[in-house]
C-alpha cells in the first residue's frame, strides 16, 4: 500500500484532497467545526481484507487536517469502499470518483454505509488474518454471527457505530490519536473483570505505526473496537427526556406523582456508577495526591476557562464565581484520583432489561489523549451526570409547544423540580452517605469547569442550546 503523495497543502495533483474537505468539514465527528482548515495528506493506512468478487475494495485512508489558526494538525480515519461502477442504493455515502494508486479509477464511498465494506470487516475479526498493516485482535468467548447485517446507527455521535444484526456493535473511531484509546483499554479490562455494567468487549482494530513528516513513530492507531450488542438497551437520555414529557403533561401533578417517575433509575445509575468507580479503582492505579495534585486540577479549570471566554464571551460576567469554585479546589489538602469516565453524560448510559450500563470511554472529545488518559477525581463523573440531570428538563422546556409561552412558567418550575429531585436520587445513591465538606467542593468545581466546557461545546455545534450551561453557570454564582 501506498501514501497518497500529498505532502503539501497546495500540491494537490489529484485534486484528492479538495474533493475530501467538503465531506470532511460537514461530518459530525468532525472535531474542528468553525475552524478554517485544509487538508494537509491523505495515507493509505491498510487495505480490510476480505475481497470477493463483485464486492468493494476496503481500504482504510487517514486524513491529516491542517488549521489554518496554527493549532496542531488532527488525525480522521476514512473507511472506503471502492468500486468500479456507481452503487445507487449508496448516493447518500458517495465521495467521488478518482484515481487511487491501488485500486484503479472508482467510486469511492463512506465505507460504514456500505453491508458489503462492512461484512469484510466482520469476516477479518471473525479470523484475523496473520499479518498485514492492519491487525485485528480478539477477546475469547463469543462467536460472531458472520450472517448478521450490517446498520450504521444514525444520530449525533463523535465516532461511527455499525450495528451486525443483534450480535455485535463495531465503532469505527474517526478522530485518532496515536497511542492506546481508553475506550478500548477500559472496556478490556472491565470486561476482563466481568463487570456488568459495560458492554463486552470482543475485540478492537490496530495499526502498529505511522510516520509524520518521514519519522518513525512506535505509537499504535487504534482505529475500530468490537464489543456486545446491547439488544435490550434505551438510551438513558431519550428515558429521561419521556419522563420528563411525562411530568410536563400532568401540569398540576408534582414529579413524585407522575407516572414515568424517573427516581428510581436516577438512583439505579447512581449505584451502577458507584459500582464502575470501584471496579476502576481495584483494576487501574490510584492514589492519594497531595495539595499541589488539587491545586493542578483547579489551574487546569482555570485555563480551561480562560480559552473558553475567548469562545463564549457570555461567561464573562460569572467569570469570577467561577474561578472561586475552582479557588476552593485548589485550597484543599489533596485528592484522590484514578481512572474515570472521563465525559459521563445520559447519553453514554443505556437502561438494558438487566440493569444500566455505562459506554464510550473515550474521555472528553475535545481534550487530547495525553489528558484524556490521566487519573481524575470519580467526582468529574458524578457532576457530569448532574448536569445531564439538569439538561433534560430544559431541553424539554424548549421544545415543549412549539415554544408557545402559556404555561412556560410552570414547566420552568416542574422543569427545576424534576432536576432536583433526579439529581439527589443519583448523588445520594452513588455516595451511600452525606458528602464530605472536601467532597461538596471537589463536586461543586467539577460542576463548574463542565457548564463551561458545555458552553463552549454548545456554541461550536448547537448555539441554540448555548443558554442551557450559561443558565447552570450563573445559578453557581447565585448559589
Ligand atoms: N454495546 C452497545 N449496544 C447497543 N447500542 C450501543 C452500544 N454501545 C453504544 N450504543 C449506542 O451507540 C451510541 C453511540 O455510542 P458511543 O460509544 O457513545 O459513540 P460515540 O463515541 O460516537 O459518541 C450510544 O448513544 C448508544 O445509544
Ligand atoms: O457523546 P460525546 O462524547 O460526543 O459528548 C459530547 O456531546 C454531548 C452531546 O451529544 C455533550 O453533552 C451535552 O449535551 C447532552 C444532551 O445532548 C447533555 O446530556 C450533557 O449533559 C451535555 O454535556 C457532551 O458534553 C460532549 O462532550
Amino acid at each position: 500500500m501506498t501514501d497518497h503523495p500529498t505532502d503539501h497543502p497546495t500540491d494537490d495533483p489529484s485534486g484528492l484532497r479538495e474533493l475530501l474537505h467538503p465531506f470532511v468539514a460537514e461530518a459530525r465527528w468532525f472535531g474542528g467545526k468553525g475552524r478554517a482548515f485544509a487538508i494537509g495528506g491523505v495515507r493509505r493506512l491498510g487495505e480490510v481484507p476480505g475481497h470477493v468478487a463483485d464486492g468493494p475494495h476496503v481500504a482504510i485512508d487517514l486524513v491529516t487536517v491542517t488549521f489554518e489558526d496554527g493549532g496542531e494538525d488532527e488525525y480522521y480515519q476514512l473507511p472506503l469502499a471502492f468500486y468500479a461502477e456507481p452503487q445507487d442504493r449508496l448516493a447518500h455515502a458517495h465521495l467521488g470518483q478518482w484515481g487511487d494508486e491501488d485500486f484503479g479509477t472508482c467510486h469511492v464511498y463512506d465505507a460504514v454505509h456500505d453491508r458489503e465494506a462492512m461484512a469484510c470487516w466482520l469476516r477479518s475479526f471473525a479470523n484475523p488474518p496473520a499479518d498485514g498493516p492492519l491487525a485485528f485482535h480478539r477477546l475469547p468467548g463469543h462467536d460472531l454471527d458472520l450472517d448478521a447485517h450490517s446498520t450504521l446507527f444514525s444520530g449525533e455521535q463523535s465516532n461511527s457505530s455499525v450495528a451486525f444484526g443483534e450480535d455485535a456493535l463495531m465503532k469505527v473511531f474517526r478522530k485518532i490519536t496515536p497511542g492506546a484509546n481508553p475506550d478500548i483499554s477500559i472496556h478490556e479490562v472491565l470486561t476482563r473483570a466481568g463487570s456488568d455494567h459495560v458492554a463486552a468487549l470482543y475485540g478492537w482494530l490496530e495499526t502498529p505505526s505511522i510516520t509524520t513528516e518521514g519519522e518513525p513513530q512506535d505509537r499504535v492507531l487504534q482505529l475500530a473496537m468490537l464489543q456486545q450488542f446491547l439488544r435490550t438497551a434505551t438510551d438513558g437520555w431519550d428515558l429521561a427526556l419521556a419522563s420528563v414529557r411525562n411530568l410536563f403533561a400532568e401540569a398540576d401533578l408534582h414529579a413524585d406523582e407522575v407516572g414515568g417517575d424517573f427516581a428510581g433509575e436516577a438512583a439505579r445509575l447512581g449505584e451502577a456508577l458507584a459500582e464502575t468507580h470501584r471496579t476502576l479503582e481495584q483494576h487501574f492505579p490510584a492514589e492519594d495526591r497531595p495539595a499541589e495534585a488539587a491545586r493542578a486540577l483547579a489551574d487546569a479549570m482555570h485555563r480551561r476557562l480562560e480559552a473558553a471566554l475567548a469562545v463564549a464571551p457570555e461567561l464573562t460576567a460569572y467569570a469570577d464565581d467561577l474561578r472561586g469554585a475552582y479557588d476552593a479546589l485548589g485550597a484543599l489538602d489533596g485528592v484522590r484520583v484514578q481512572q474515570i469516565h472521563g465525559d459521563l453524560h445520559l447519553g453514554q448510559t443505556l437502561r438494558t432489561a438487566r440493569g444500566w450500563k455505562i459506554v464510550d470511554f473515550e474521555g472528553e472529545p475535545a481534550k487530547t489523549l495525553a489528558e484524556r488518559v490521566l487519573p481524575d477525581s470519580p467526582w468529574r463523573d458524578v457532576a457530569g451526570m448532574l448536569r445531564s440531570l439538569d439538561y433534560a428538563p430544559r431541553v424539554v422546556e424548549r421544545t415543549w409547544g412549539d415554544g408557545l409561552d402559556e404555561g412556560a412558567d410552570q414547566r420552568a418550575y416542574r422543569s427545576a423540580e424534576w432536576a432536583a429531585r433526579n439529581r439527589n436520587a443519583f448523588l445520594t445513591a452513588y455516595a451511600g452517605r452525606d458528602l464530605t465538606a472536601d467532597e461538596e467542593t471537589l463536586l461543586a468545581a467539577y460542576v463548574a469547569d463542565k457548564a463551561v466546557y458545555e458552553t463552549v461545546y454548545e456554541t461550536r455545534n448547537r448555539p441554540t442550546w448555548v443558554a442551557i450551561p450559561l443558565e447552570a453557570v450563573a445559578r453557581i454564582g447565585a448559589s
